[in-house]
Formats: C-alpha cells, structure tokens, sequence
C-alpha cells in the first residue's frame, strides 16, 4: 500500500480502505465519547452510512447522489456551489500545471530521483515542501560533462558525505530527498533532507522539511570559486518566480461527501467549508484535501493534506495567511497554527481568524530579527502586512506545545508585543491541556472555544507585569505561608519590635571604630543560625581566621577560648567543645577570601556569594568592612556614583537570592565627635549608604563610666524601609566581654 497517499476516498471501493483501522480518518482521537462530535465509532466504518456528515448533505448533493449500493456519490462536481469563488466544472490541465501523479507518488518509489517525477516530501508537520513537486528548474541547463565540473562534483560529494549525507544519490540539477543526517527522518524515517546540487556540480543547498528539525545549509565544492557556475545558488534563490494559478489549473474540485464527514467529526460544518471554499484535488482514486489560499477572493496558493496528516504546498507561489480576507480592515484578528485550526474558530463564532501557512518553528530563534527581505521563513507576515497594520489586537491562538508557543514568540517579535494577546488551552486532565482551537471545538464544544478567546490574556513583554502575576506570592504573604513574613527575631527582645532579620534585604551597620559592630553581626549570626538554621558566606577583610573562628566559639560554646585574663574566673571551653564547635563552623559558616594580597572588588565577592548560595544554601553575607574592598573607578565616576552602583549590584544579589546581606562601612573621620553614635549620613564615601540600604544601623557603645555602664551597646536602628519588619529606634545590650555574647539587659544575672 502506497504509504502517504492511501486516499482519503475511493469512489467505489473504500470499504476495504475504511475497514483497516490503521487508515481510518481518524488520525486524531476520535471525540465521540464527549458525544459532541460524532456519534459513531469511525471503526465501525466499513459501510458508507457513518460517513454521513452530521451537517446536513450539501444542496447540491441530492438523494440521487447516492450510488445504489453505497451511499453518498464521491466528488460529485456538483457537491458544492460555492458562491463567491468560482469553481470549473471540468478541471483541466494547463502549462503550469501541478502534475498530480507527482502530488501523490509513493515514497517508496524505485526511482525516487528522477527528474520527471520527483516523489514529494512526507512531511509530519506543516514544512512546505514547495519545490518538491515542480518541473525542473527553468534555469538549468543540461549538466556539463568537462572535467572541472566531475571533479567539483567529486569534491562536492566528499562534503556532503562528511555532513553525513548519502552523496551517490545525488544529482545535479534537481532537487534530490535524502535522509537527513540531523534528525534521521524522525520516528517515520522519512527522506526530509531536501539537497539541491548545481548543474555543474559546485554547490548544493539543502533543507530538511521536518519542523522539528529544519536543518538548512549549503555548502560549495570549492569555497573561494569565483567561477561562474550555472545553476547557482544565487541564480536559485532569484529565478524562483511566483506562479499563477487557478482553481482549473491545479484541478481542484469540490469537496467529496466523505472529506465533508472528515470535517464534520471535527466539528466543521459544511456552511463554514463552502465560506473557506476549501476543496480536493484528486488523481486517480487517491483525494487530498486542498486549502485554497486566497487574496480578495484570488487564489494564490494551495495547500494539501492527506489522512496522515502530510502537508505539502504548490511550488512558487506566494506565501500568505490562510483565510486572509477575512482580517481585511479588522482590529481584532486571531492567528492560528494550521487551516483546521481557522475553520475550528470559525464555528466558535470568529471569523477575524487566520492560519500561518508553514506550521511552527522547533524553537525560539536566538538572533536578531533579520531585515524583511531575509526574513524568509516568515515571508507570509511582510507579504501581509498591510493587513496586519490596522489591528490593535492580535491574539495569538497558536498550539500550546513547544513549537506552537515558539511560533508564538516570533509572531509577537515581528508584530510587537505591545498588541499581542495569548490564549491558555484548557486543561485535558491533571497534566496536560488540550493542544489547539481544533481540539478544543471537538472535545469540549464552541461555547469553550469562544470562552478561551475572550479569556485571552495580554502577551507578556519582558519587564513589565502586572499585579496579578504575583497574586499567588501576595496570597502567601497575607496568609504568613512562610512563616518569616515579618522577618526572623534577632533573638534579642529589645530589637524585635525594631529591627527584625528579612531575606533578600541589605543593612548596613555603621559605629565608630571599636564600637563592637563586628562583634554584633557575630553575635546576630550565632542567633540566627541557633534559631532558624541560617549559614552565612563570611567576607570578613579584617579578621585573621583563626581569630573570627576564636571569637564564635566563643559566642557558640559561651565559653572563653583560652584561660586569659579577659576571660576572669571563667574556664576555657574544653577540647571537646572545641571540636564539637568547629564543626559547627565548617557547617555554617563559608570563607570568602583573597588568598593573594590584591583587594577584592565587589563583583568577585557577590560571585563566591552566589556559588555560596547554591552550592550550600547560605542566607546571610556579611561584607566587613566596605573600605577593605577594591574601589578602583573610573576616573569619569565620581565616589557617589561608584557607591551608588555598587549598593545597586549588592541589593540585587540579595534580592536574586533572597539572601540577607550586611555590609558594614565605616564613618568618615569625625572632627568634633563628643563619644555619641555617628549619623548614618556620616558614612564616608555617599549619603547613598543610608539612601539605597533597606536598614540601617549605628552600633554604639558607652566608653563613659559616668555617663553609664561601659558594658552597656546602643543598637540605634536608623532606618527601616519595611515596617512589617521594624521602625526606627535605639535598643540597648549588654555585651559580655568573657565570651562576647549580647544579651538582652533584664536577662537574668546568672545568664548575664
Ligand atoms: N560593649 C563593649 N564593651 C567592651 N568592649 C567591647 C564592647 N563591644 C566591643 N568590644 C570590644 O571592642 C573590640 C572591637 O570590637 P569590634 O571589632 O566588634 O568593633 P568594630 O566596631 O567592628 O571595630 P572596627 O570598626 O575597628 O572594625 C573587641 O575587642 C571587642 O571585644
């Protein structure tokens, strides 16, 4: 059985056809359990009655239309008058005709290559196959038999088979289908690649018509030959001149009674068939359902598809919408994938609808837009534009796979996204949703269909949102899903109601030298690493290792180090405690250091601090102190500008990666200080540390015996930009110079 074209209908004998499951129309699943579509098992179809389209039978087609023993008549030339297109009531060949004993040969033809009958491309998906079917070439010449051209062709078939191309079945001068190397045909092996070869044997260009694959190149047999050659790959692209052609001249005909049955189990009436003036182009017993493509009512193009679902196109002509007319003048226009998918929406009522001609791309091109000219796989847009120019709205209904939503993104690239709307398709069950406009008409009716159009959503631009993107995320702060929404508690009461620990935000600590602001980002870690498991990336310039290592076991084990005089009475902790607490250390905190004596620069930090984060989760960086950071700038930028920018990069990581950073920058020199804590503005460098910070902080403590205990920290929390997380205040704590611990000041004595 010749694959591809098992005919759609036999006018006299497809009961056999039709009693073989395997070809039954129904290459889609069959909707008949929604009990919408159609009312029989297409398997019961060996007679002709469940051929009958639920619409009623056209009026041409009277009762005599039946043949006597099996029902309905096929092709009958008088099916369909059709009203506003003209239809020839006898088809007849003419010059440019598209010769259908090509349209239909068998891939398994034994002379696949030859230039009288090049077989056409069983494509799966909506590739045009436009050359496969034309005569050969007007601008060739009969291949040249001198040396150079054998040896070129030589040269050009070692290419081609290093591409992994079968060369020896290679001729030049017409078009020759081969498996293509990339995609091997996809599961049906079909011979996609499409390889044209010069007549002098000098180049070739190749295309594999797969959409999954579309593999396309060219390649000369000698690179740099300036000598002209003919049939070359310019003279390819240039000569290939648009055809005119009609109705009669492609034999088209009226729909036959079973391809309007086709449609009806896919819930396309009649009534819209005859509007769409969608016909068939027959030979011998074999019919192919033809989509006339048309510009104010003239046919311009032809489309095809047989029961496998095999497209193919008529050869030169002009790509346009399917269905184009119809958006004449429109400002609401609905683009779809394929024809069915144009006739579907028409029965939901929207007729402002067209089709692409090509199918979808295998995935989003990652490169600029070419120039119009070039743009060739979307020639179909530029050749429609100006239909496309009056409409303020363009939904984009196109499949909900891969490729469907790529072609999306490049209809919206071309069209501006600013105009374009999307659809989201129903859901088919738990995982998957239903694929199309076509899909959706069958299997959950018009009504459906009409709601996913007017449920159309705006095309997202990158960049700009609405709320409603971040509804879920609003939700689950309302409701506290988290459970952090108003930050982590530093674990002192006195800065709860101040200052409060929230991921994704930037403080800044500040306090004269010695203040003890080290020791409290120290001692805010301990906490929250003890509360909530936080691990933190450490950037601590000033801090030689073993002594920050010393000074949070200390804090962790609360314990002094060693048995020295800070620590008074106390005893040290134990060397068990010791390597209890430096595992603690390895797994909580992460070392950045410049293991050379160059300065870090902030780029570098924030990049170990993203590895940090991913690599082993941490919360928290602490960059200690700003001024040990290597500040070189441009000699253009002035401090602020520089600061500015940096803050900037720092909030993003932060934000990127919900990771709380702490930054702790010096004051400038302050020439009239009188012992209290600085301004935040008093930070060198830029007013833009207070200005860009989401907190910020001046650690303070008291050196005075007179004017209080000299034990005693101020944590003066200067700004707040959340207020669910805190408000401006000072707090006060007791610091613990034994093991450096703060604590809250009413803690008990013993604690303390
Ligand atoms: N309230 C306090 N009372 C007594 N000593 C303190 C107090 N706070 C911190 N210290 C001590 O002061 C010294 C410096 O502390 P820390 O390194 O935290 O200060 P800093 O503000 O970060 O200093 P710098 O700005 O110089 O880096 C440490 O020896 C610490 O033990």
């Amino acid at each position: 059985m010749p694959l591809i074209r098992q005919c759609l209908c036999r006018p006299l004998q497809y009961t056999p056809f039709l009693s073989s499951s395997s070809s039954s129309f129904s290459s889609t699943p069959s909707p008949r359990r929604l009990g919408r579509a159609c009312s029989r098992s297409l398997s019961n179809a060996t007679t002709l009655s469940f051929l009958k389209p639920k619409v009623p039978p056209p009026p041409g087609l009277q009762k005599g239309g039946h043949t006597k023993s099996q029902g309905w008549v096929m092709g009958s030339k008088n099916l369909f008058k059709f009203t506003s297109f003209e239809i020839p009531s006898v088809p007849s060949s003419h010059g440019h005709l598209f010769h259908i004993r090509r349209l239909l040969f068998s891939v398994h033809s034994s002379k696949p290559f030859s230039n009288i009958q090049p077989f056409p491309l069983n494509t799966n998906g909506f590739s045009s196959i436009s050359h496969a079917n034309i005569p050969p070439p007007v601008y060739m010449e009969n291949p040249t038999e001198n040396g150079l051209d054998s040896v070129q062709l030589k040269i050009l078939k070692q290419k081609l088979e290093e591409l992994g191309m079968d060369s020896e079945i290679c001729v030049p001068g017409q078009y020759n289908h081969l498996l293509c190397p990339m995609c091997n045909g996809g599961g049906s092996e079909e011979r996609s690649l499409s390889l044209f070869v010069t007549n002098d044997g000098g180049a070739a260009l190749w295309m594999c018509f797969r959409a999954k694959c579309g593999w396309k190149g060219s390649t000369r047999a000698i690179a740099d030959s300036s000598r002209p050659s003919s049939g070359s790959l310019s003279q390819l692209t240039r000569l290939k001149s648009k055809r005119e052609i009609t109705v009669e001249s492609l034999q088209l005909e009226p729909l036959c009674n079973e391809l309007v049955a086709y449609f009806a189990e896919r819930l396309i009436s009649w009534k819209t068939l005859q509007r769409n003036a969608v016909m068939q182009k027959k030979s011998g017993d074999q019919i192919a359902i033809a989509f006339t493509y048309r510009r104010n009512g003239k046919l311009v193009s032809c489309k095809y598809r047989d029961i496998s679902k095999n497209f193919w196109q008529e050869a030169d002509t002009e790509k346009i919408f399917y269905g184009l007319d119809d958006i004449k003048g429109k400002s609401d226009i609905i683009i779809v994938e394929g024809e069915m998918d144009k006739l579907a929406m028409e029965e939901a009522g929207f007729r402002n609808c067209v089709s692409v001609p090509d199918g979808a791309p295998p995935s989003v091109s990652t490169k600029e837009l070419p120039p119009e000219e070039k743009d060739t796989k979307y020639q179909y847009l530029w050749n429609c534009k100006e239909y496309l120019q009056e409409a303020s709205r363009i939904i984009l209904a196109t499949d909900g796979d891969q490729p469907g939503q790529a072609l999306a993104e490049e209809l919206a690239r071309r069209l501006g996204r600013e105009r374009c709307w999307r659809v989201t398709w129903p859901k088919k069950n738990e995982v998957d949703h239903f694929k199309d406009a076509n899909e959706v008409l069958m299997y959950l009716g018009s009504d459906v269909l009409k709601e996913v159009i007017e449920n159309a959503e705006l095309y997202p631009i990158r960049g700009l949102f609405n709320f409603n993107n971040y509804f879920d995320e609003i939700d689950a702060y309302y409701h506290r899903t988290h459970g952090y929404e108003f930050g982590l508690s530093t674990g002192w009461r006195a800065l709860n109601g101040l200052y409060n620990v929230v991921a994704g935000e930037l403080t800044i600590v500040t306090g004269v030298p010695n203040s003890g602001k080290s020791e409290w980002i120290d001692a805010l870690m301990c906490n929250l690493n003890e509360s909530f498991g936080w691990k933190f990336a450490l950037c601590s310039m000033e801090n030689k290792v073993r002594e920050h290592a010393r000074k949070l076991l200390e804090k962790h084990v609360k314990k002094p180090f060693f048995n020295a005089s800070y620590g008074g009475s106390v005893e040290r902790m134990t060397v068990e405690e010791l390597e209890q607490g430096k595992q603690w250390l390895s797994n909580t905190f992460y070392l950045i250091r410049c293991e050379n004596d160059s300065l870090p620069s902030i780029t570098w930090v924030l990049d170990l601090a993203k590895a940090a984060v991913l690599r082993h989760g941490v919360r928290g960086l602490v960059i200690d102190p700003y001024n040990e950071l290597d500040h070189q700038r441009p000699t253009s930028q002035t401090e602020t500008e520089y600061v500015s920018q940096m803050l900037t990069k720092v909030k993003r990581f932060a934000q990127h990666h919900a990771c709380h950073v702490w930054f702790v920058a010096h004051p400038r020199q302050l020439h009239h200080w009188v012992g209290g804590p600085p301004n935040m503005y008093d930070i060198s460098g830029s007013a833009h540390f207070i200005n860009k910070c989401d907190n910020g902080i001046v650690v303070h403590r008291n050196r005075d015996p007179e004017a209080g205990p000299i034990d005693q920290v101020q944590i003066c929390v200067r700004k707040v930009r959340n207020k669910v997380a805190g408000t401006i205040g000072d707090a006060f704590l007791c610091y613990n110079r034994v093991t450096g611990e703060f604590m809250d000041i009413d803690e008990p004595t013993g604690k303390r």
